[in-house]
């Protein structure tokens, strides 16, 4: 597989706090990662400086460097927003705008200047079938997206980042508030999109991460214990506090 995002030795520091620490870690292309670990140790912290979600932050402080295809995403010549249309997020909670469907998708396409109608119309399609949704909203594309049911509303925050093209999409547990059944095909989604796109997904859930993903990658206090393929890492753990993670003894 080839490597999509390549991390070299990133420290940061949320003022004087160490929050990630020597983290190296490459990411393949057409894959999904896993992050887990105990609540606190950084996850979402890694999984937002892949679009540099973190910038927003007071007093934060990033060292190393993260690559995506290549290209120094902390560089100085780095367009941040170039940067956020390539690489989507998708939170916990679905947070579609109070506006109708159609509006919701064609969001995005519209701050980047998509205009024609035509072509505007082709993305809302396009997206709402890759994000699994069309059939059910296809009569409805012009009412509020808030009349949608939660793991709808989530598929519908999918079909919003798919709209602008991404290459990558981050999903911070984006299934974590959903029932069963919105969860299951939510992962039968996001295993249709690595086709398409590089996906790295935190998860508290071992077994969501251990069903889906093709990488796994366990944090602790802020560093990164051991990444490699899901199966192996599940099967034979190579330090011995995978393992105890893993196996349900802490965390
Ligand atoms: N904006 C912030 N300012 C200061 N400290 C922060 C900030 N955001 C996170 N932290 C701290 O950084 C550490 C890592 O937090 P982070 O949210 O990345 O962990 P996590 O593994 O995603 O946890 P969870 O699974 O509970 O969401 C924690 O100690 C947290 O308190």
């Amino acid at each position: 597989m080839q490597t999509k995002i390549n991390v070299n030795n990133l420290q940061l520091y949320y003022g004087d706090f160490h929050a990630l620490k020597n983290v190296g870690l490459s990411i393949p292309e057409h894959a999904i990662t896993a992050l887990i670990g105990p609540s606190g140790c950084g996850k979402s912290t890694f999984l937002r400086t892949l679009n540099r979600m973190n910038d927003f932050i007071n007093g934060i402080r990033i060292e190393g460097s993260i690559e995506i295809s290549g290209e120094d995403i902390y560089s100085p010549q780095m367009e941040v927003e170039a940067l956020r249309k390539r690489v989507g997020m998708v939170f916990q909670q679905a947070n579609p705008f109070p506006i109708s469907i159609y509006d919701n998708v064609a969001y995005g396409p519209r701050l980047h200047k998509i205009k024609d109608k035509k072509k505007l119309d082709e993305l809302v399609e396009q997206s709402l079938i890759g994000a699994s949704l069309w059939d059910e909203v296809k009569d409805l594309l012009h009412k509020s997206a808030m009349g949608l049911s939660g793991g709808q509303q989530q598929r519908l925050c999918i079909a919003r980042a798919l709209a602008v093209q991404p290459e990558i999409l981050l999903m911070d547990e984006s299934t974590s508030a959903l029932d069963p059944i919105s969860t299951l095909k939510i992962e039968e989604l996001v295993q249709e999109l690595k086709n398409q796109y590089t996906i790295v997904m935190v998860t508290h859930n071992m077994h969501q991460a251990a069903r889906v993903s093709d990488q796994t990658v366990f944090f602790l206090n802020g560093e990164v214990v051991e990444a490699g393929a899901t199966e192996e890492l599940f099967s034979t753990p190579v330090d011995a506090r995978t393992e105890q993670y893993i196996t349900g003894r802490f965390g």
